[in-house]
């Protein structure tokens, strides 16, 4: 199947827009305590600038980031430019990662994740992590291949519990089915 790059959907936020968290406990953009607390805007094409400051919780060796945490930091991202603009749930299928330059505690990293296509239910998307502010050194570039699901998907493979508190408190969603 040919890949295409999709309309910005309608319903898609206005570019500047901050985007709130898709999901309360998310440990990327939820109110995990020790969660990445990341901010995104969305962009005037199909990409999304987010924020991700390195907290002490999030250490691999002394004073630098855990290169899986930044592993997600790139997730939740490319999941979110995927979901924003096509208004789908998508779950990550294949996530390539390049670490460039070590990031370090108390950094901000800043994220801009690009929709770069999409084949029938795969959406292909890819950031760049620079340091210093978004005109700075890239520190981590990510490619992932993301796929769209239904939201019984979630129903059907979520712990049981947090489906029914989110049944009971549809607030915590970002997307009310
Ligand atoms: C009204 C709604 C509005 C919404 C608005 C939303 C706003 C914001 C929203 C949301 C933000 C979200 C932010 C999330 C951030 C974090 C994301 C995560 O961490 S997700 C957790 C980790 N990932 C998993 O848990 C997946 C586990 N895997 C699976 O469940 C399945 O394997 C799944 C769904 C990925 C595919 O399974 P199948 O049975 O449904 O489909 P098959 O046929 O296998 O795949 C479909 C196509 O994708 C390719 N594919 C699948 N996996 C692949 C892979 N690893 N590599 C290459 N291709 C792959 C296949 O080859 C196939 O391609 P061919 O159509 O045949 O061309």
């Amino acid at each position: 199947m040919e890949t295409e790059l999709p309309p910005r959907h309608p319903e898609a936020p206005a570019p500047g827009t901050e985007l709130g968290p898709h999901y309360a406990k998310c440990f990327g953009c939820g109110e995990q305590p020790d969660g990445l607390h990341m901010r995104m805007v969305a962009g005037d094409g199909l990409y999304l600038d987010s924020t991700f400051k390195v907290l002490e919780a999030h250490q691999g060796a002394p004073g630098l980031a855990h290169g899986g945490l930044l592993v997600c930091a790139f997730d939740e991202a490319l999941g979110t430019t995927a979901g924003t603009f096509l208004r789908r749930p998508a779950v990550t299928g294949k996530l390539d990662t390049d670490f460039l330059r070590p990031v370090p505690v108390d950094s901000v990293l800043h994220i801009r994740s690009t929709l770069d296509g999409v084949a029938g239910r795969k959406v292909y998307v890819s950031a760049d992590g620079r340091l210093d502010g978004p005109e700075g050194p890239i520190a981590v570039k990510a490619r992932g291949l993301f796929v769209t699901v239904k939201l019984e998907h979630f129903a059907k493979h979520g712990r049981a519990s947090d489906i029914a508190a989110v049944t009971a408190n549809p607030s915590m969603l970002e997307v009310n089915p």
